[in-house]
């Protein structure tokens, strides 16, 4: 379980959040501006909150009252960022491999089940340039599901993709967030994306936590064939 209990001035507003997550999707949900990277970037512990606290399980991350701040490279967070990240001069397997410590038999193993269950096999040796959006998406899941993160924070991670890969990617984020067993932390503004992935949805409106939009149960929403 991750608790998120945190306050942030930001120029025009002070973010206030607070919400827990077991291990599913929890999506971020709001207007460009309201404060949901800030969110993720506390958690990662990229930007450092002026009050409360952030737990995984009983791990203090931080906390302003005993000033307690667990640097980003001990948290085991995994971050996938809206335009990827990954590095243009590297191949596939070189990108996914990237940054990880020990290259033993269950790392090869782990290797292996992603580029299955992602199906980029066959991308391995590909550079990135030479990619689709949706196989570029694929490409950072495998890398932030490779360094074996607790948590995963998703920024906007679909929102390159045109409608039918958004569809089919929906699905595959929903499934490898079933296999991997941890709470994914996804921020879109996009309404169908947020009914069809969220397990859990936070409101998002000038930093603080607001009530759903009155209409949002009848808006209509695909996921791969599926309506909801
Ligand atoms: N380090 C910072 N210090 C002060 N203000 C900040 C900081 N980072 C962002 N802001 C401001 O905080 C607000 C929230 O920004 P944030 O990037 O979290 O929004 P967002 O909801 O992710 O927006 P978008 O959907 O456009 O990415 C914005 O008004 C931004 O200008």
């Amino acid at each position: 379980m991750l608790h998120v209990d945190i306050k942030k001035r930001l120029a025009d507003f002070t973010l206030d959040i607070h919400f827990s997550v077991q291990n599913n999707i929890v999506v971020l949900f709001g207007p460009s501006g309201c404060g949901k990277t800030t969110t993720l970037r506390c958690i990662a512990g990229l930007i450092k909150p002026d009050e409360g606290t952030i737990m995984k399980g009983e791990q203090v991350f931080f906390a302003s009252e005993s000033n307690r701040f667990i640097p980003p490279r001990y948290r085991r967070i995994g971050y996938m960022f809206q335009d990827y990240a990954l590095f243009p001069h590297m191949n596939v397997r070189r990108n996914i491999w990237y940054g990880v410590k020990k290259n033993n038999s269950k790392a090869n193993e782990l290797y292996a089940r992603l580029m299955s269950l992602l199906r980029i096999g066959h991308l391995a040796g590909r550079y990135i340039h030479n990619l689709s959006g949706g196989e570029k998406q694929r490409v950072a899941l495998a890398r932030a599901l490779m360094a074996e993160p607790h948590i995963l924070l998703l920024d906007e991670p679909l929102s390159a993709l045109d409608h039918d890969t958004r569809l089919e990617l929906q699905v595959e984020l929903k499934k490898m967030q079933q296999i991997w067993d941890i709470p994914f932390i996804l921020v879109t503004h996009d309404a169908n994306e947020a009914k069809a992935l969220g397990d859990q949805l936070l409101f998002l409106e000038r930093g603080r936590q607001i009530p759903p939009p009155s209409a949002w149960d009848s808006y209509p929403v695909q996921c791969y064939g599926v309506s909801y």
